[in-house]
């Protein structure tokens, strides 16, 4: 029987309440049982000196306790920190390493700062799991200002002790439990069911294989359980963990973006070539879709250095032998001219009788070292002699799809990207994108 009642492979109650500290970048108050510790993430726009130049960012960490955080006060680190506090805040800076990939990083420090409230035994991994909960929260907010195309957290990690007690194993051991514990554990691990640290240590006495299996199997155990507490904390800004590889879109065109977005979330992260601090121009001399939507992707690729896809896309119309063609969005002589283009496309089909159209896109993606891939669709459809709907963009009002008689503007977003032009190349890109992968 354990002092508390737990049963020996159940943990303490967890609660992270996200937030906690508003002047942070990004923060959390984690409680296991009595142990509770703040924990802020803060970003500084440099790197140590060791780092200087090389294109990577870092990640470090500092712990203390207050000095009521124990039944006898303990006395505030001088300018000389004591020992414990110093190897303690190197495993904090380890674990979270871990949780990072440094170059997406970029060159800046996220300092990580654990101060204990209340010490009731397990403070080493409730700052780890915090401190995790808190680099998201900063991670998010890196993106949200538009510092970084994407989240550089490629590893989720979270941390707990287990150990032997009057000869049996038990999981996540409170002050009095630890104090008299024979054998003393703690896991750091990730997502994966990885180790990223083990610290065991036979106290009272020495300890058996069995016994590690069995404190083992509890560390895994207790770490996918904090694992969900810190993703329900998270929320939302739990997909800033592990996020899929970043694809940049080369566009100028929001309503693309966003469809493209929709369509490849389940593979990638797409953002816009501006995220990254690329803005063109990207001279589209080609004369065909698929020979415009390479120079697009190439363009970005080229010049980022990163995976990009291309979209170029247009309106044929049968009765003007294919016009506009490649070049829908200057039809009318303005680029993006939507009104314009809408009215010269009226002004042309006048008494025309024969009112079918297609809209067609071609979709490149290009990444760094492979050769570029094409994938193309197309939608047919109906040219109407007014406009009808306020959705979409471009030809979108006028625009009329038989089978579910609504224009493109008629429809919501997930009508349209069920049958569209550029759904259609989407579906046929992810088709060739997972051959590739198999
Ligand atoms: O070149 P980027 O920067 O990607 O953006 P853009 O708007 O210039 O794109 P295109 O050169 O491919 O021109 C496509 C034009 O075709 C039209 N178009 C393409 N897809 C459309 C859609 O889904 N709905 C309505 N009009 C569309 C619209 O007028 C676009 O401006
Ligand atoms: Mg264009």
């Amino acid at each position: 029987m354990r002092a508390d009642g737990r049963k020996p492979d159940e943990k303490r109650p967890i609660s992270i309440e996200t937030d906690f500290v508003r002047t942070a970048y990004g923060s959390c108050l984690i409680a296991t049982g009595n142990t509770r510790v703040i924990c802020t993430a803060s970003v500084e726009e440099a790197v140590p000196p060791f780092l200087k130049g090389k294109g990577q960012g870092w990640v470090t960490a500092e712990y203390a306790m207050l000095p009521a955080s124990t039944t006898e006060r303990k006395k505030r680190d001088g300018i000389k920190k004591d020992g414990r506090s110093v190897e303690i805040q190197r495993l904090i800076g380890r674990a979270l390493r871990q949780a990072v990939d440094l170059k997406a990083l970029g060159e800046r420090t996220i300092t990580l700062d654990c101060d204990v409230l209340e010490a009731d035994g397990g403070t080493r991994t409730a700052s780890i799991t915090g401190a995790m909960v808190a680099l998201t929260c900063a991670a998010e907010r890196l993106v949200r200002e538009k510092k970084l195309p994407i989240s550089p957290i490629i590893h989720q990690v979270a941390a707990i002790s287990a150990g032997v007690i009057d000869d049996e194993p038990c999981l996540d051991l409170c002050y009095q439990e630890d104090s008299h514990a024979q054998v003393d554990m703690n896991f750091v691990m990730n997502e994966k069911g990885e180790f990223i640290e083990l610290q065991g240590t036979g106290e009272g006495r020495a300890f058996t294989k069995k016994e590690l299996d069995t404190i083992m199997e509890y560390g895994e155990k207790g770490i996918r359980e904090l694992m969900d507490a810190q993703r329900e904390a998270l929320g939302d800004r739990a997909r800033y963990i592990a996020p899929k590889p970043l694809l940049l879109v080369a566009t100028g065109n929001e309503h693309k973006l966003r469809e493209l977005q929709e369509m490849f979330k389940d593979y990638y992260t797409l953002a816009p070539m501006t995220a990254v601090g690329f803005f063109g121009p990207i001279e589209e001399n080609a004369d065909t879709f698929a020979g415009n939507a390479a120079i697009k992707a190439e363009a970005v690729c080229e010049a980022t250095g990163l995976p990009a896809i291309g979209d170029d896309s247009g309106l044929e119309v049968d009765a003007l032998d294919g016009e506009p063609g490649v070049y829908s969005a200057r039809y009318a002589g303005e680029h993006g001219d939507d009104e314009a283009n809408n009215d010269l496309l009226l002004s042309r089909m006048e008494g025309k009788e024969d009112r079918s159209a297609a809209f067609k896109c071609a979709l490149a993606l290009k990444i760094p070292g492979k050769e570029t891939i094409i994938a193309e669709g197309s939608c047919p459809g109906t040219i109407l002699t007014e406009r009808r709907g306020t959705g979409g963009f471009g030809y979108d009002p006028l625009f009329l799809y038989e089978p579910m008689n609504k224009t493109y503007a008629e429809m919501n977003a997930e009508e349209k990207n069920q049958i569209s032009h550029r759904s259609r190349a989407a579906e046929m890109m992810r088709s060739i994108m997972s051959q590739l992968l198999s």
